[in-house]
């Protein structure tokens, strides 16, 4: 096996050639290529390994659409990690208006969610898909930055390996709303998707739902359906261990709703804190971020400085009135849906006292209403009692 190194566009790039089989596969040389470079494809089975990418590297690829043609695909240079049901689809759609962000598109050019890693399990393997990652991704040119959208990243422990791997510098933006509010919301969203269904002995359950309930579903029916997973919980994990939530947020058994333990902010967030520098994520407030129109546009130039792209008058955008009035439009094509029954709320609110206190901890400039004080002063965990009563 004889190997050669060749410079092309800004980066040096090693093709190995196997006399055996007399392939030619190219990698590239030494070190991670630099954020903003475009790396040529020498060959279809180039070997540009994932560890040698960042955040922002560009890669020329051939492309399916046109005839011999190339066309250039970035690794992201944010990712909106979360969490499901906190504003992110309102987030993409505003960044996705910006002349120098991309994202994923739909066939129509709609910006659409990736959620390409969500349902990885193995870090190795799922960085090895890169090329198919990337590829999702194009750029018009080289000095476009594209972001990733997945509301699902933050629960899965495996994507913030992956995406260390893949793209050590990429910045990470989450989300973060009530969680009492958020597990409703997720609620109906499953229900509206056909995912919410009544067993013979009376417990809701989310997932492979034979006769689902009609949309939207009743707050009893939430009610049901947070206390069973309360209940599935404290049987499986210890309720008075101290990563107690922890354990139940990483929890991926297939079937089990998880509307609860996706509001386990911090426990999510550690993870991701535990690769990536703190000032690689950015943490926004839901409340805050829709309060007005003007709080939303604030929200999304915090984002725009954060990744580093000029700012932008959306304003000036022709589709910026489209994008509104098709967001604006959504609650009333979707269907209202009913208030939470106060003694879920009671219940919910209770179980997420400590977590949400941690979650102050862990961001002392967080300011939302819905967090409490901090875990000196409150119970630094849920109360492990009151789960076992199932809150009543
Ligand atoms: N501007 C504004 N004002 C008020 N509420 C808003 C706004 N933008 C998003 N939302 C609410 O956020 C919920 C959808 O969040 P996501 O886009 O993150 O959902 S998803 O995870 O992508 O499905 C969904 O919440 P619920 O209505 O409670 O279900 C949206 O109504």
């Amino acid at each position: 096996m004889t190997s050669i190194f060749l410079r092309i566009g800004h980066e040096q790039v090693q093709v190995i050639v196997s006399s055996r089989r007399g392939e030619a596969r190219g990698c590239l040389g030494g070190g991670r290529a630099r954020p903003g470079s475009v790396v040529t494809d020498v060959v279809a089975s180039c070997r540009v390994n994932a560890t040698r990418l960042d955040a922002g590297v560009c890669i020329e690829l051939a492309s399916r659409r046109l005839l011999r043609g190339v066309s250039i695909h970035c690794v992201p240079s944010l990712a909106v990690i979360g969490a499901m049901k906190c504003g992110t689809t309102n987030l993409m759609l505003y960044l996705a208006l910006h002349p120098r962000l991309r994202t994923s598109e739909n066939a129509l050019g709609w910006p659409v969610e990736s959620r390409f890693f969500s349902r990885a399990l193995d870090e190795i393997a799922a960085a090895d898909r890169w090329r198919e990652y990337v590829s999702r991704y194009p750029a018009r040119r080289a000095n476009e930055l594209t972001f990733d959208k997945s509301p699902n990243y933050v629960v899965n422990p495996v994507v913030p390996r992956i995406l260390r791997r893949l793209a050590p510098s990429i910045k990470l933006v989450m989300t973060v709303r009530d969680p009492t509010r958020r597990a409703y919301s997720h609620f109906q969203h499953d229900c509206r998707n056909a995912r919410i269904a009544r067993r013979g002995d009376g417990v809701v359950r989310a997932v492979g739902a034979k006769r689902p309930l009609s949309y939207p579903c009743e707050a009893r029916d939430f009610d049901d359906m947070v206390r069973a997973e309360v209940s599935r919980a404290t049987r499986v994990f210890n309720a008075s261990t101290p990563d107690f939530e922890c354990r139940w947020s990483s929890n991926r058994g297939r079937g089990d709703s998880s509307v609860v333990a996706r509001g386990f902010y911090a426990c999510q967030l550690a993870r991701w804190l535990d690769l990536f520098p703190r000032e690689q994520l950015l943490v926004l407030v839901f409340e805050k971020f829709v309060a007005s129109r003007a709080d939303t546009l604030a929200a999304v130039s915090r984002v725009e400085r954060f990744v580093g792209v000029e700012p932008f008058d959306y304003d000036s955008s022709l589709r910026v009135k489209l994008v509104e009035r098709v967001y604006a439009a959504l609650p009333s094509r979707l269907g209202a849906y009913e208030p939470m029954d106060s003694r879920t709320k009671l219940l919910l609110d209770h179980i997420y006292c400590g977590p949400n206190a941690k979650l102050a901890d862990l961001f002392p400039d967080l300011d939302a209403p819905w967090l409490c004080a901090t875990s000196k002063n409150s119970s630094a965990s849920t109360n492990a009692s009151t789960l076992r009563r199932g809150g009543r």
